[in-house]
């Protein structure tokens, strides 16, 4: 049986026709692991087994808003797999969050951890509301009851949440309380992200997007090309899209472009981007109005004439719609699941190398990681020693991806999972769970 037949069995692959949403990312995932199953040659049991994710976790959330009134939340957290060790990754927070596009970033996890070469399975949750909506102490009591609704889930030596969309250090910390208040005991390492009188992790923060910078930098020496001669754009200023900005800008780059919900903004001399981050701070985290800038539309945004793009706001933002549009030599996927699987043929027809999320944005696993080590071990790190070994890291995970690239002649994204999955159906056979 082939693996698209595979795939129809499971419900997973569904052919193109009128009804398909062409830009889902559990789609664009499905499509890429279904090419790397193949070069892999993964036997049936195998498909099936890292294909589908080991647990689905569906909650209501009933909390009392400050009216009074009784509001019903929908909560989710999938683990696709735990054969590399406990199971890890982000909560996001989102009005459109679905089971669907959890899963998807449930096995992007698992794949991402491989590659960066961190003891975890993935995981992702994700509850569906609007943060801007709620006030702080709704946030509170919603972060509190899904926390409570996940008790036999979580765990230091389970599954062990993140910061993603919409959540933050004090989000973790709530969780970390909720949790520890029940297991009668402090138990810091049961989520990482933390504010760091908590036990967080020096450089957590702005690790993803320092691994972002740290790939991009590696992809542009193979290229060729040097940084400050770099004209670069950054869709997304939350906390990837503002730190990787940052970081292109202190290389030198020119920063063309910077973008979030509210549009994006322009300048082809350059953005001051520690200007853009001090306005954003005292505009209630918004670059609307921002003055240095000519407003553009997110669109336009990403078509910007350019060097290096970095999309780092959400998923489906590159897909066959616009991806023929898009003038950059390198795109480094600061967020999980930008480009979708089926524009990736025409940025490859188009000579545009792709640094694929899973790596790219693999940086706030890593910390994720020494944030978690250290926990455990009472023992906290520098920041200094925290960047030096997550840029070691960071290098040599793509140091390994484009050796595999070369050997295949594949993309970078193919070699990312195939070596992704086939690290874990080797694990898995040696565990012999299969068996
Ligand atoms: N926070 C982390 O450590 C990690 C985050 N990621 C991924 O990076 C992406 C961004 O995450 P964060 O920076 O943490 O989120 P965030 O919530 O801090 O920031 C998101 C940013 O994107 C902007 N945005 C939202 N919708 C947009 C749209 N349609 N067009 C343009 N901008 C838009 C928001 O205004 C905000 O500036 C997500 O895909 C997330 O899964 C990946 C790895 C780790
Ligand atoms: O830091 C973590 O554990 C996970 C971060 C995350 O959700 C991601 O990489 O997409």
């Amino acid at each position: 049986m082939s693996n698209k037949e595979k795939m129809r069995t499971t419900g997973y692959y569904k052919e193109p026709g009128p009804k398909l949403n062409e830009e889902s990312p559990f789609k664009s995932m499905m499509e890429r692991f279904q090419f790397a199953a193949e070069i892999l040659e993964l036997d049936e049991g195998m498909f099936q087994y890292l294909a589908n994710p080991v647990k689905q976790i569906t909650v209501s959330i009933p909390v009392v808003m400050d009216s009074g009134d009784i509001q019903v939340f929908e909560g989710y957290r999938v683990i696709h797999d735990n054969v590399l060790g406990p199971s890890k990754g982000g909560i996001r927070f989102a009005p459109d969050v679905n089971i669907e596009e959890v899963k998807a970033l449930a096995s992007w996890m698992t794949w991402k951890c491989a590659i960066a070469n961190v003891p975890f399975g993935g995981a992702k949750g994700g509850v569906r509301c609007d943060p801007k909506k709620l006030s702080t102490s709704e946030l509170e009591r919603l972060t509190r009851r899904y926390t409570a609704n996940m008790l036999e889930v979580f765990g230091p030596d389970r599954d062990i949440p993140a910061p993603d969309m919409n959540t933050d250090e004090q989000i973790m910390a709530w969780i970390m309380d909720t949790y520890s208040m029940n297991a009668h005991k402090t138990e810091t390492a049961v989520v990482t992200g933390k504010p760091i009188i908590l036990g967080g992790s020096h450089g957590r923060k702005e690790a993803t997007g320092r691994g972002v910078v740290t790939v991009t930098l590696a992809a542009l020496n193979k290229l060729g090309l040097a940084p400050n001669k770099c004209r670069t754009v950054v869709q997304g200023f939350g906390n990837v899209g503002s730190v990787s900005a940052k970081l292109m800008y202190e290389q030198g780059a020119k920063v063309i472009g910077i973008s979030d919900i509210t549009g994006g903004y322009y300048n082809k001399n350059g953005i001051d981007i520690i200007d853009a981050i001090e306005f954003a701070k005292n505009n209630g985290n918004s670059l609307e109005g921002y003055p240095e800038a000519d407003k553009i539309t997110n669109e336009e945004l990403l078509q910007l004439d350019c060097d290096v793009l970095i999309p780092a706001a959400k998923e489906d933002q590159i897909s066959p719609r616009n991806a023929d549009k898009i003038n950059a030599r390198v795109i480094v996927e600061g967020a999980n699941g930008p480009v979708t699987a089926n524009a990736d043929a025409i940025l490859e027809g188009n000579d545009i190398m792709v640094v694929p999320d899973i790596l790219a944005n693999a940086g706030g696993v890593t910390v994720s990681y020494f944030e978690w080590v250290q926990d455990r071990q009472g023992y906290f790190w520098t920041e200094e020693r925290v960047n030096r070994r997550l840029n070691r890291m960071m290098r040599a995970a793509f140091d390994n991806l484009f050796n595999v690239k070369e050997e295949h002649n594949i993309t970078l994204r193919q070699a990312a999972y195939v070596f992704g999955i086939n690290k874990v159906a080797t694990t898995l056979r040696m565990r012999g769970i299969y068996a």
